[in-house]
């Protein structure tokens, strides 16, 4: 089975929301990724979005963008980072990874080899957010073919396509909490409720939460109403703030405690 139902299936019975942190991969190196990767681990991350910087983020904010542009000053590939996966798990770390990549990189590997490689290094999903519901035949297709879950994304503007994506998902459903770009926010879509709603009536699959997501209260909030909740730029941002930390061998670790501990706050004890 793969590894999201697994997770997913393993926190309904205990009532549980998935804890999904995303994280650019090459920020400030792989190496460090990696090690950023088990601290996610040990700050209770169920799973983990692995995203792989790209020139053009047209859907990201200015904190993800300055960490596409760190991890790319690197000449970090979409093939290093998928192979990076394998040395995770060498590691330890039994975290269910999604592949975060915009479609041309994906392109540029060529479909088949793609899905392959993310058999071989077992990344158990992928999120393309410029790859539209309407144009995803042939990906969806290899993803089904290779057991690997193409996790649609469906914001508030979708309306009646909701009902189509979320029906057909597999893995889960990503609403996007509010319009515009990835990036810390005071408030969500006024229609949150809503649309959260009407893709749980139609998803047939766990329905996680993301956009904006910034403080312990926020990601109660979103967890009272979701079966996972997504966080980004706050991660970054963190990581950020420590990457002169990261960088020095002898403070990498102070580094990574402070990531750590962030990561620990936002979700808290108490959260399901
Ligand atoms: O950064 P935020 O506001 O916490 O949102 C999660 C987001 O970073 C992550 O899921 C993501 C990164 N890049 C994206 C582009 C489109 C949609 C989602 C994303």
């Amino acid at each position: 089975m793969n590894r999201i139902d697994q997770t997913f299936e393993k926190l309904k019975s205990e009532g549980r929301t998935a804890y999904i942190p995303f994280v650019t991969m090459g920020d400030p190196n792989l190496d460090t990724s990696i090690d950023i990767l088990a601290a996610l681990e040990r700050a209770g991350a169920d799973i983990v979005e692995l995203g792989v910087p790209y020139s053009d983020p047209l859907a990201d904010g200015p904190v993800i963008q300055r960490a596409s542009q760190r991890a790319l000053s690197n000449g970090i590939s979409i093939r290093d980072i998928i192979q990076s996966a394998s040395r995770a798990r060498e590691r330890g770390i039994q975290l269910p990874f999604i592949l975060f990549t915009y479609y041309n990189p994906v392109l540029q590997f060529g479909l088949e080899n793609f899905f392959q490689a993310l058999q071989e290094h077992d990344i158990s999903g992928m999120i393309i957010p410029d790859l539209p519901y309407e144009e995803n035949q042939e990906v969806s297709e290899l993803a089904e073919t290779y057991d690997i879950h193409l996790i649609p994304l469906v914001a508030p503007t979708s309306k009646e396509r909701i009902t189509k994506i979320a029906s057909k998902a597999k893995g889960f459903v990503y609403c996007v909490s509010s319009l515009g770009v990835t990036g810390e926010r005071s408030a969500f879509h006024n229609e949150i409720d809503t649309f959260m709603d009407t893709v749980k009536q139609a998803a047939k699959v766990p329905v996680a939460v993301g956009f904006g997501i910034s403080s312990r209260e926020q990601y109660e909030q979103m967890a009272e109403r979701s079966d996972g909740v997504i966080v980004g730029s706050a991660i970054v941002r963190t990581i950020e703030e420590n990457v002169p930390l990261l960088l020095n061998d002898e403070t990498r670790q102070q580094g990574l405690n402070q990531i750590e501990q962030f990561v620990a706050s936002l979700k808290g004890e108490s959260a399901k």
